[in-house]
């Protein structure tokens, strides 16, 4: 008969998680209705102590000026830093330094430096590209201010690549140009996390691979996501969730079990610190945060900045 663990993993993870930082993903709400309720979120996400929340971008740029108001909203509400996803791409490198100035200026001190998507039309619509490859924006902003930077690490390769060892040293020039750590690209199966970091450090790399969770808040819509983005997708997890779409509570409790057996076996696999690509939303990254050992609670008798 097949076993399972006999081991009392989560009160385990309750004091292992508890050493770990952990941060939340947002991205620009994009209605009225989805800026309050994002405060809200930032509110109670607060709770579980993050060292920071980051602010994604669109990957052409175009959501620059979106990007840094949310930020600064966050920060006024929450106390929190905040990161901010910053692309090469849609700028020249004259707009990339007076941005960066600007983001020092207001207390922004953490930024997630991509390279970005050219569009298709890109060369026709006269976008640039200051940089060709995150490297150069990360050697850009290091020598304009004392920022903490962070790059994107692909543990399936990053769809471009030719191969995961070309991938890994084109992080490691990233790492040379400055950077201070990794977040990664989220994976589905923990133990690619645990191979890649393997791999990474023969290639020289010392600096945090933090593996990113996503909340899959909407299966089918994650889904689409990680198939464009490259993750692969176990069939244990469409099994999971099939038939659970008209079941929104239960779809959701489902959402949490996978969320939570994740993020106890990349802890088991080393994890630096967990990332989580909340989608907006703050139950499960909060309840998440909660089993690593973040005794939440403080929300009662906050007030929240969305609530004047
Ligand atoms: N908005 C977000 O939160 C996130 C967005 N992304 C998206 O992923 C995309 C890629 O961005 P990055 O990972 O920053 O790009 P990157 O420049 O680090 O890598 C992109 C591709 O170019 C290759 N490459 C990197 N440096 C190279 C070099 N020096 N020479 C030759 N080849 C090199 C890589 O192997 C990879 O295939 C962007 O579209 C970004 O928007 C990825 C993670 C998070
Ligand atoms: N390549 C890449 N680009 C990104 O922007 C990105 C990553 N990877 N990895 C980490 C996070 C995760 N991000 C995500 C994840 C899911 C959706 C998503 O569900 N998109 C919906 C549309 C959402 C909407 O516009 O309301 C979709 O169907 O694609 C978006 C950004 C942003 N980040």
């Amino acid at each position: 008969m097949a076993a399972l663990t006999t081991e009392p993993v989560l009160a385990e993870m309750f004091r292992t998680g508890a050493k770990l930082p952990v941060s939340f993903e947002v991205f620009p709400p994009k209605s009225e209705n989805a800026r309050a309720s994002l405060h809200y979120t930032a509110t109670r996400l607060a709770d579980a102590d993050p060292g920071f929340f980051s602010v994604t971008s669109s990957p052409d740029g175009s959501s620059r000026e979106r990007t840094l108001a949310v930020a600064r909203e966050l920060a006024a509400c929450t106390e929190t830093p905040v990161k901010i996803h910053f692309t090469a791409s849609g700028h020249t490198r004259e707009q990339i330094d007076a941005h960066a100035d600007r983001m020092w200026a207001d207390g922004i001190r953490h930024v997630l430096a991509l390279r970005g998507d050219r569009p298709a039309d890109a060369d026709r619509r006269g976008i640039p590209q200051a940089y060709e490859h995150a490297d150069g924006l990360v050697a850009a902003l290091k020598a304009r201010h004392d920022f903490d930077v962070s790059v994107a690490a692909y543990p399936e390769k990053h769809p471009e690549a030719p191969s995961l060892d070309a991938d890994i040293e084109h992080l490691k020039a990233k790492f040379d140009a400055g950077a201070d750590r990794a977040i990664c690209q989220f994976v589905f199966d923990a133990e690619s996390y645990g191979r890649f970091r393997e791999r990474a450090e023969r290639h020289g790399i010392d600096k945090p691979l933090v593996p990113g969770v996503i909340v899959p808040t909407n299966w089918r819509r994650i889904r689409r996501f990680a198939v464009k983005a490259g993750a692969s997708v176990p069939d244990w997890l469409d099994e999971l969730f099939d038939g659970v779409e008209d079941e929104p509570e239960i779809a959701q409790l489902t959402a949490m079990a996978t969320v939570q057996q994740q993020v106890r076996r990349l802890i088991a696999y080393g994890a630096p610190a967990i990332h989580f690509y909340t989608m907006n939303t703050w139950q499960i990254p909060l309840a998440a945060g909660h089993l690593m050992g973040r005794h939440v609670g403080d929300f009662l008798g906050k007030t929240w900045c969305g609530a004047a």
